[in-house]
């Protein structure tokens, strides 16, 4: 396997497998991408989850909101509190999303990173509710950030994504039973960004 640079200057890290992602740079324009950023900030019922790790409470290092159609999804089953209801904003991005994922998705997890100490660590999302091989259409507002992914098997197999603002990626296939990804800290002083992960939750 060659070498690949982890940590390019733009675009992605060359060599990532075409069957685990897709990446559409501009799916909205700079001036959209910047109202909707502002919304999102200012509107959403923003929480912080305090998560248990090694017996000690650690807060989760971003902010969330979650929404989903409440009669498909069994919120209770999944440990969660009651999902958002959808905005208007939230319903039109999903269509455009949707029509481009070719799937109908009926939930969507937002992610508020404040600054560059705002993060989320190595993981896959391959929980029951989504399935083993889940289609997650994921998009970016505001920061560009680094969207790091790594073999579950052999660390050393890992690919970098910079996740443009108006964004969409696209994941599929066995990335998630495969792979692992997470956004890391970023150590020089960068902007807010807003994420917002669409699935199909059973
Ligand atoms: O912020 C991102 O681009 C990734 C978020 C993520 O991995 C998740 O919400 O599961
Ligand atoms: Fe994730």
């Amino acid at each position: 396997m060659e070498q690949l640079s982890f940590f390019p200057e733009r675009g992605q890290t060359p060599g990532l497998p075409e069957d685990l992602l897709d990446y559409l740079p501009a799916l909205f324009s700079p001036d959209q991408s910047e109202l909707l950023l502002r919304k999102f900030i200012r509107e959403s019922p923003w929480e912080q989850k305090v998560v248990k790790m090694y017996d000690k409470e650690v807060v989760t290092p971003r902010l969330t909101a979650w929404y989903a159609d409440p009669e498909t999804v069994d919120y209770t089953a999944l440990n969660k509190t009651a999902p958002n209801p959808w905005t208007s904003e939230l319903l039109m991005i999903r269509e455009k999303v949707e029509s481009i994922a070719g799937i109908q998705f009926n939930s969507v997890l937002l992610n508020y990173y404040r600054d560059g100490n705002d993060s989320v660590a190595w993981h896959s999302d391959g929980e029951k509710a989504l399935g083993t091989h889940p289609t997650i259409a994921s998009l970016s507002f505001g920061q560009v950030r680094n969207f790091d992914i790594r073999n579950k098997d052999d660390h050393s197999l890992k690919y970098s994504v910079k996740l443009e603002n108006g964004s969409l990626l696209i994941m599929k296939g066995n990335l998630q039973a495969l792979w692992e990804h997470r956004i890391a800290k970023s150590v020089k002083p960068v902007k807010e960004r807003i994420n917002l992960t669409f699935r199909v939750v059973s």
